[in-house]
């Protein structure tokens, strides 16, 4: 195979990666290696995985926690808006993080078409109401998680809206 192959599928790095030429037969063995060694034996013991960690919720949320805190640090799933700032406080500017680690958006060739747009019309929308309003949720609400397509609020956010400019 010619060192200009586009292909990155597996058999053809496997075929590109080679001094030598292998013949069909010596392929077709690999593939069902890679096929037979790597499938079944990764997916069951995945499967086994799952089912003993669904006895243990405790395991399961530590491994949540450890994995979220080797990727954003200890303090994860705290509201810290400030973490996606330049830690130079002389420049304290917006500094845009991998799409990789900031995954609300997706990565790589089907990330999101309408991010940018998504963003303008949210912070338009949050500069002029936080302008004029201030919003507030009562501190004991715990808002419920909706699965579905996308993840919405159940039953919306009840809040109180004052005008924050002296108003009611
Ligand atoms: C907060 C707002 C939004 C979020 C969190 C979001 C999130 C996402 C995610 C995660 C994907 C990837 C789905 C996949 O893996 O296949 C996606 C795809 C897409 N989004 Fe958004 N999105 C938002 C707003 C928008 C808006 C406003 C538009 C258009 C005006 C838009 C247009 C698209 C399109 C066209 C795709 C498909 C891209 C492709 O597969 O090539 N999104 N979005």
């Amino acid at each position: 195979m010619s060192m200009g192959c586009e292909k990155h599928d597996l058999l053809s790095r496997f075929m590109a990666s080679q001094g030598e030429s292998y013949t069909e037969t010596a392929l077709r063995d690999v593939v069902i290696s890679f096929l037979l060694a790597g499938r079944e034996t990764t997916s069951s013991a995945l499967t086994w995985f799952f089912w003993l960690l669904s006895s243990r919720p405790d395991v399961e949320r530590r491994i949540r926690d450890e994995v979220a805190a080797s990727v954003w640090g200890e303090d994860a799933r705290a509201y810290r808006p400030e973490r996606w700032l330049d830690p130079d406080p002389a420049e304290a500017t917006f500094r845009p993080e991998s799409p990789f680690r900031y995954i609300v958006f997706h990565a790589g060739p089907r990330i999101c078409l309408g991010k940018e747009m998504a963003y303008i019309q949210m912070k338009s929308i949050v500069a002029s109401v936080v302008e004029e309003f201030e919003v507030a949720v009562d501190g004991g609400y715990t808002p419920r998680q909706v699965a579905s397509l996308t993840l919405r609020m159940a039953d919306g956010l009840p809040v109180r809206v004052k005008d924050f400019r002296g108003g009611n």
